[in-house]
This record gives structure tokens, C-alpha cells and sequence, in this order.
């Protein structure tokens, strides 16, 4: 997988290659490349406006025939039409020049992100190096409770185990917890993997998973056979041994609220309460799933943004906007006072129109917290989704254990 930042970027690798006499004149294997158009949406500025030529000259060049293109049909974060459109399947390995390919270790792929040269040499050859990485198990017990959402479980393992506690390793995360998941809570969790430094998330297939990929745009043919073939093989052997193991007993946790600059940091030992917010973000790889929006809408409905708060909803793709609006969530936050957008990255990170103004706070479901992330001299918290809705209609963060949500 490629998008508007990394497709860009392999192109001009293919440019030094071509220079140095090296044929980049057909790809390995086009059907299996796909590309979103995701990162610099919402914008028309030059720069963009260049990348997306140089993409769909990409496509047309060698062949690649998925392409999401920005305004038609359906398009979004390509870490939501990996799943949605199961374009990656259960033991596969998935590269994409992407940090957030993590996320589809949900599925039981191995899926990691590259850099723009390690997927140029993929698009080549149809192959890549990787050190085997050691694996780091999660075993979760219980049921999430009510309000605590699978982003609080994932910030919370950060915060114990640091940005590099998962360097360079599998994390793998299993048990009741795990199984209790729905697919899209699942995504979240391995989606912020990168987050801790590790090469990719991963959970075993289940019934859930099996299902969830049936019947899409690019489910296979042989899809059952496949399924058969899953469930002998992509199970957690009986003796695996692990690096190191955690045991994580749901109802520990609590809605996190990042603080600082890096995911890690979540305990200020300030009240949430006395922190105002500016600005609300939902959107992002690690939540704008249906779910999601669905949870955060339990905050929005039948409450209006706090007045000097400005609040937005982006889809994590046009489908999730088109089912979230058949069940009527658009006027949820619409009504609310929401801003209701078209899919893409958006505030996630500033490379696009959609930026903090210095000075203001945010309360989003991204997953980076990075100085600067959102826009130059703005504040990013990281928080579930339907903390995030709770903050827009309160003014300032609050323990959504607290609150009366519909
Ligand atoms: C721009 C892109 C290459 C980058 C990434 O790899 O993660 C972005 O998606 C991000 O979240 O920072
Ligand atoms: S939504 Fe954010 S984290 Fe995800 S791919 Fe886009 S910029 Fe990266």
C-alpha cells in the first residue's frame, strides 16, 4: 500500500534507481499493490494537488488497479479500506509505506510499515528482509467496562510499558478481552502498536474475524476455503514461548487522557476537569471507525458543543460516513453543533488545511501527541472517542463514568 505521502516518496526512489541504470519499469505483481489517497485531504493547495497527479500517473503507468481516489466513491484512511475493502487477509504478510499498517495485525496478518525505499524494493520484487521480531503477549482477561473504550486499554499499556517497550517486537494481544472485541476495537489496539516502538500488532483470527472479512469488495472466491485452512493454522501454538508476558485484567482500566508529548504519558496527576479544550477531534486510523462514531454520538445526542469549542467529526471513510448517516449520526452531531466531514486524515496531523491555531488544546482520538502534531504550538490529548465527544459538550475533559450518556 501506498498513499499521497508515500507514493510520492517511492517515486522518487524509482527516479535514483532509474538513474543508476536499475529497470523500475513494471512492478512485481500490480494486482497485489493498492493505493489511498488520504493524508493531504482536505486541501487543494499545489503540493497536493502534484501528488495526486503524480499518483494516478503511478497507477495508470504500471497497471495498479486499486485506487481510491479523494471525492469518488468510496475513499478514506487507507488503514480503513484495508479492512473494509479486505484488501489484506488473515496470515499474510501486509507492508505499506505507512507507520499505522500495524493496524492490520487485528486481522492476524503480519502488517507493518516500510520506508518509501524498503517499498520501492517490495513494488520491485515482490519481497522484503525482515529480522523475525521477538514477540511481547498481552494477555487481556474480562470484558472492557461500560464507557472504557479499546483506545483506553492501548494508552494504558503505553503508558506502563513506554514508547520503546515494544521496540522492534510483536505485540501480541489475546485472551477473553481480546475475544470479546469487536473487530473495529481490535484495530485500535493494534493500530497504536506503533506507538510503542513494536514492528506490528498482531491477534489470532477468530470467528469474528472470518466473518467480518466476508463478503466484501475483495473477499476471495475460495473465501471458505480459506477460512478452513485459518482455522487449523493461525492459531497461537500451544508452547510458544514470548519475550516477555503482561496479564491485563480489564476492569483496571479507566479513560486515559494523554498528557506531554508522547503517548506514553498518561498520568498528570491534575484533574481532567480544570483542562479546557479548544479544540475536538474525531477522526484518525485508530478511531473513525462505525463504532466509534457510534460511541462517541452517545455523548453529542441531544447536548450542544460548549460555546468557544470547536468540534469536528471526519469518517474514517466514505462508507463509515454513509452507514453512519443511514442511522442518522450525521444530525446526532450535526444537531450538536459538530462540524460532519468527508473522509481522510484530516487533524490528525498537520499536512493539511486542518490545523490547531498556536496556543490551543485538543482533545482527539489520534493516536500521536507529538509537539506540534496537529499544528505548530498547539496541544494534543489523546482519548477514546466518546471522551473526546464528552469534552466537546462539556468545555473541558470529564470522567465519562460520570455522565449520563444515551
Ligand atoms: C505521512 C505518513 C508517512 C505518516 C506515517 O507513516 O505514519 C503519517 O501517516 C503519520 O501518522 O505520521
Ligand atoms: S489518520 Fe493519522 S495516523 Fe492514521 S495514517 Fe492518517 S495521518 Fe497517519
Amino acid at each position: 500500500m501506498v498513499h499521497d505521502v508515500s507514493g510520492p516518496g517511492v517515486l522518487k526512489v524509482f527516479e535514483r534507481l532509474r538513474e543508476q541504470g536499475i529497470p523500475v519499469d513494471r512492478l512485481k505483481d500490480p494486482s497485489k499493490v493498492w493505493v489511498a489517497e488520504d493524508h493531504f485531504v482536505p486541501s487543494a493547495d499545489k503540493i497536493s494537488a502534484e501528488n495526486i497527479v503524480k499518483l494516478s500517473n503511478f497507477t495508470r503507468e504500471y497497471g495498479i488497479e486499486k485506487h481510491f481516489r479523494y471525492g469518488m466513491g468510496q475513499y478514506g484512511i487507507c488503514h480503513t479500506l484495508s479492512h473494509e475493502e479486505a484488501l489484506v487477509l488473515p496470515g499474510q504478510v501486509y507492508v505499506g509505506g505507512d507507520s499505522h499498517t500495524n493496524t492490520t495485525g487485528a486481522l492476524g496478518a503480519f502488517a507493518c510499515g516500510l520506508g518509501h525505499t524498503d517499498v520501492a524494493y517490495v513494488l520491485l520484487n515482490g519481497r522484503i528482509w525482515f529480522k523475525v521480531p521477538e514477540t511481547l503477549y498481552f494477555q487481556i482477561n474480562g470484558r472492557l467496562p461500560d464507557h472504557v473504550m479499546a483506545k483506553d486499554l492501548i494508552l494504558r499499556i503505553i503508558g506502563e510499558i513506554g514508547t520503546d517497550g515494544g521496540a522492534y517486537r510483536a505485540m501480541q494481544f489475546g485472551g477473553s478481552g481480546v475475544e470479546n472485541m469487536s473487530m473495529e476495537q481490535r484495530m485500535t489496539v493494534c493500530n497504536m502498536s506503533i506507538e510503542a516502538g513494536a514492528r506490528a500488532g498482531l491477534i489470532a483470527p477468530d470467528e469474528k474475524t472470518f466473518r467480518y472479512l466476508r463478503g466484501r469488495r475483495y473477499t476471495p472466491e475460495d473465501y471458505e476455503e480459506m477460512v478452513d485452512a485459518w482455522r487449523r493454522d493461525l492459531t497461537t501454538d500451544s508452547g510458544a514461548t514470548f519475550a516477555k508476558s503482561y496479564t491485563i485484567h480489564t476492569d483496571e482500566i479507566a479513560p486515559q487522557v494523554s498528557w506531554g508529548t508522547n503517548p506514553a504519558m498518561t498520568w498528570p496527576g491534575t484533574p481532567i476537569t480544570e483542562i479546557p479544550v479548544d479544540r475536538v477531534f474525531i477522526g484518525s486510523c485508530t478511531n473513525a471507525r462505525l463504532e466509534d462514531l457510534i460511541d462517541a454520538a452517545r455523548a453529542a445526542r441531544g447536548r450542544r458543543v460548549a460555546p468557544g469549542v470547536d468540534a469536528m467529526v471526519v469518517p474514517g471513510s466514505q462508507d463509515v460516513k454513509r452507514q453512519a448517516e443511514e442511522m442518522g449520526l450525521d444530525r446526532v452531531f450535526r444537531d450538536a453543533g459538530f462540524e460532519w466531514r468527508e473522509s481522510g486524515c484530516s487533524m490528525c496531523l498537520g499536512m493539511n488545511p486542518d490545523i490547531l491555531e498556536p496556543g490551543q488544546r485538543c482533545a482527539s482520538t489520534s493516536n500521536r501527541n507529538f509537539e506540534g502534531r496537529q499544528g505548530a504550538g498547539g496541544r494534543t490529548h489523546l482519548v477514546s472517542p466518546v471522551m473526546a465527544a464528552a469534552a466537546a459538550v462539556s468545555g473541558h475533559f470529564v470522567d465519562v463514568r460520570e455522565m449520563d450518556l444515551n
